[in-house]
């Protein structure tokens, strides 16, 4: 299976971002790629929270959704994509969408872990106000040979999330779509993280990141990467370009680096003390 993962700046439009997207997905459709994996806000980046809940979306009647499930069908792509989508009241869910090649909804996962922090050297994010965090772990088939875990962000600090995903649903690759801070990406997090989590699952990921400035208040890190299951970054892009980078997806790889070293069985506190066990 060949990947792109795709980097951009989102803004506070629709149309905008969605110009970008299909320069982006046309550009994965000609070299030849099964499927593209979009940052987290891919649809829109709210200068203010009550921008992005006024703006979310209803999946199932979003004309924006309706672009992205066209834009997978016209290219026959997977498509791997973010926004906010309406949770009644004053508050919206940070979703990422799984669309197949024929433009079908195939997973939906609303991100759980909601980013309140006061950044050192940064700003003071509280997601918490504008959104509600999702409960269900979500993971669906791609390619044949690939499980994919969907994470968003923040997630990534939390490991055993993905050690749930990687023993309960059989996860092999794993989204992160991000709008990583910039004093959290240059003090090392997000490389160091996203390596820690491909290592310790022996699992592909696929790190799609906001990158630059999208606003006088708002800039990303950018960094985009995609990471095979020895840990080994195999595609990178720059802090601040809009573009993709691809990777043929090796499931052999996967096979040997856990025949090899074998830490599912090893896992001695993972097994006794949580219980978690292969699907
Ligand atoms: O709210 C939106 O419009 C899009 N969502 C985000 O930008 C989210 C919540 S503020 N950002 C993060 O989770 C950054 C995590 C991070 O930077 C870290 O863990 O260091």
């Amino acid at each position: 299976m060949r990947i792109a993962v795709g980097q951009m700046t989102s803004v506070n439009s629709h149309a905008k971002n969605l110009s970008v997207v299909e320069r982006l997905a046309r550009k994965a459709a000609r070299e030849s790629c099964n499927m593209l994996f979009l940052p987290e806000a891919s649809a829109f980046l709210g200068e203010t929270s009550q921008e992005t809940v006024a703006q979310a979306q209803e999946l199932d009647t979003s004309t924006v959704v309706e672009r992205f499930r066209d834009l997978a069908k016209e290219h026959s792509l997977n498509i791997s994509f973010c926004l906010h989508e309406a949770a009644g009241g004053e508050k919206a869910y940070n979703t990422q969408v799984v669309l197949d090649e024929r433009g079908e909804i195939k997973a939906r996962y609303r991100k759980v872990h909601l980013f309140d922090v006061d950044v050192p050297r940064g700003p003071v994010l509280k997601e918490s106000r504008y959104t509600v965090g999702g409960t269900d772990l979500v993971s669906c088939d791609v390619g044949g040979s690939f499980v994919l875990g969907l994470t968003t962000c923040y997630d990534l600090r939390f490991p055993e999330m993905y050690q749930a995903l990687r023993y309960c649903h059989g996860v092999n690759l794993f989204s992160v779509p991000s709008a990583f801070t910039k004093p959290t990406g240059q003090a090392g997090h997000w490389s160091t993280l996203l390596r820690a989590r491909a290592i310790e699952n022996q699992s592909y990921i696929v790190a799609s990141a906001q990158a630059g400035r999208h606003s006088e208040r708002r800039e990303s890190f950018g960094h985009s990467m995609i990471i095979d299951p020895w840990g080994v970054v195999v595609a990178e892009l720059g802090p601040e370009e809009t573009d993709i980078a691809i990777c043929d997806l090796n499931p052999k790889l996967v096979e040997s680096v856990r025949q090899r070293m074998p830490i599912d069985q090893h896992r001695e506190v993972g097994r006794a003390a949580l219980g978690w066990d292969k699907k």
